[in-house]
């Protein structure tokens, strides 16, 4: 949500966002009910003033003064019941406008409508050749009994999964590397709720677009969280930090739910797209400062990018375009992981720097040494998130028998093993 003190300045530049990611928004719409509603804010105001002025006189008045003011009393308590009314309902339709507001991207970003405007930054790596014809990592479960797929459906319905053997251990060492990698960048793991109330999807900007997305539980009024950013954006919603507690950082934990709606066919079969997986998610709540943000958005990107290298996997970074980044980033750098399987780099990380567009939303807040209150800057980047990055994993470092090498910075999590 953007501040309607900055959208009543900066209007062209609030159109020029909208436009530019596809929002459907009208701003001129949004200026006017901000008018109408400032204008009967006003009214109401000074008709309560009136009404305690005229109480005043009617204690001094005699019963025939008295009569005339009990009627001008009642004609305004009309007007001042309508003007209510009214402020309600365009209060509402402005609430619901604002929050529709996009941020404001980065001079740098591509503008264009999705993600085949996306820019390569830059490629690390260089995808594995294989002298033997390569598996998919489903081949290679199945081939050693790593996971089940059709039973799990029996389960769960499509795209469901379960990790055997290995395969689980596997995942357990990938979260637990990342875990201990972002302790030594001072993160705090937390584990997190993914059963969350609206209000901090409401906060993160999950809600109210979107809505088709999210699993709901409506008998307990919750819903299942597509990320752990949501939880950790709203952990200290409502709270007044104090500025020497910034930056929060967070290493978040917990199962991601997506209905996935919007990808009905695509990637139905396997590991990449399913609707429960885990990710470690790492959170920055830092001050309202752009150079700050920018050093934490370098900083959460460098740590996927040792992570992805550690793991041995060739990956490209990637700047998002204006209709890719989505309706609260100011920059968003996605990060691809090459797929044999696929022959071509496939998303495992997403880098987002929001400013603050959550905080206004969550009301994060914090004080600063002479004691302003701040909307407080937040950031978020994906650590790991698996099955996704295991299918990587299998697909990459295979071997002839359908073994799988083990990076270096895992055997430690797998009591030494170099092959599974
Ligand atoms: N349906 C899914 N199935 C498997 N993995 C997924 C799915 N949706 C997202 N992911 C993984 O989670 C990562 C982050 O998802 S994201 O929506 O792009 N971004 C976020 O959730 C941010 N909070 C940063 O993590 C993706 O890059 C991808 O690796």
């Amino acid at each position: 949500m953007l501040d309607k003190r900055f959208i009543r300045d900066n209007p062209q530049a609030v159109r020029d966002a909208v436009a530019a990611k596809g929002i459907d928004l009208d701003v001129d719409e949004l200026l006017q009910l901000d008018q109408e509603n400032r204008k009967l804010q006003f009214e109401v105001d000074e008709a309560q003033a009136q009404r305690r002025s005229r109480s005043k006189q009617f204690a001094k008045a005699d019963e025939a003064r008295r009569a005339e003011l009990r009627a001008e009393q009642e004609a305004f308590d009309r007007q001042l019941r309508d003007n209510r009314e009214r402020l309600a309902r365009t209060g509402a339709r402005l609430a619901e406008l604002m929050l529709a507001t996009p941020n404001i991207p980065w001079s740098g970003a591509p503008v264009g409508p999705d993600e085949s405007a996306n820019v390569v930054l830059r490629t690390v790596g260089a995808p594995p050749s294989f002298d033997f014809d390569p598996l998919d990592h489903v081949e290679l479960a199945e081939r050693r009994g790593w996971a089940e797929f059709a039973r799990a459906r029996r389960v769960a319905g499509e795209r469901a999964y379960a990790l055997v053997g290995d395969l689980v251990l596997l995942e357990r060492a990938i979260h637990s590397y990342a875990l201990d990698l972002l302790r030594g960048r001072e993160f705090t793991p937390i584990s997190v709720p993914a059963l969350v109330r609206e209000e901090p999807l409401v906060g993160t900007g999950m809600l109210p677009k979107g809505r088709e997305e999210i699993y709901e539980i409506p008998a307990d009024d919750l819903f299942l969280a597509g990320t752990a950013e949501v939880a950790l954006v709203g952990l200290h919603a409502g709270e007044i930090l104090e500025a020497a507690a910034l930056p929060v950082r967070y290493a978040g934990i917990s199962a991601s739910f997506r209905r996935e709606i919007g990808s009905a066919s695509r990637d139905v079969r396997g590991l990449l797209r399913v609707h429960q997986f885990e990710k470690v998610e790492q959170f920055v709540l830092c001050a309202a400062d752009e150079a700050e943000s920018a050093r934490w958005h370098a900083e959460l990107l460098a740590t996927a990018e040792r992570i992805l290298t550690d793991l041995g996997l060739s990956y490209e970074v990637v700047e998002c375009a204006t209709g890719d980044m989505g309706v609260g980033k100011f920059r968003m750098n996605d990060i691809n992981t090459w797929f044999p399987s696929l022959g071509r780099y496939r998303e495992t990380h997403s880098c987002s720097t929001l400013h603050d567009w959550q905080a206004r939303r969550a009301n994060l807040r914090y004080r600063d040494a002479d004691g302003t209150i701040h909307f407080a800057h937040t950031l978020n980047n994906t650590a790991v998130a698996t099955p996704r990055l295991l299918a990587a994993l299998l697909e990459n470092h295979q071997t002839a028998d359908a073994g799988i090498r083990v990076p270096e910075v895992l055997r430690p999590y797998l009591g030494g093993r170099e092959l599974l």
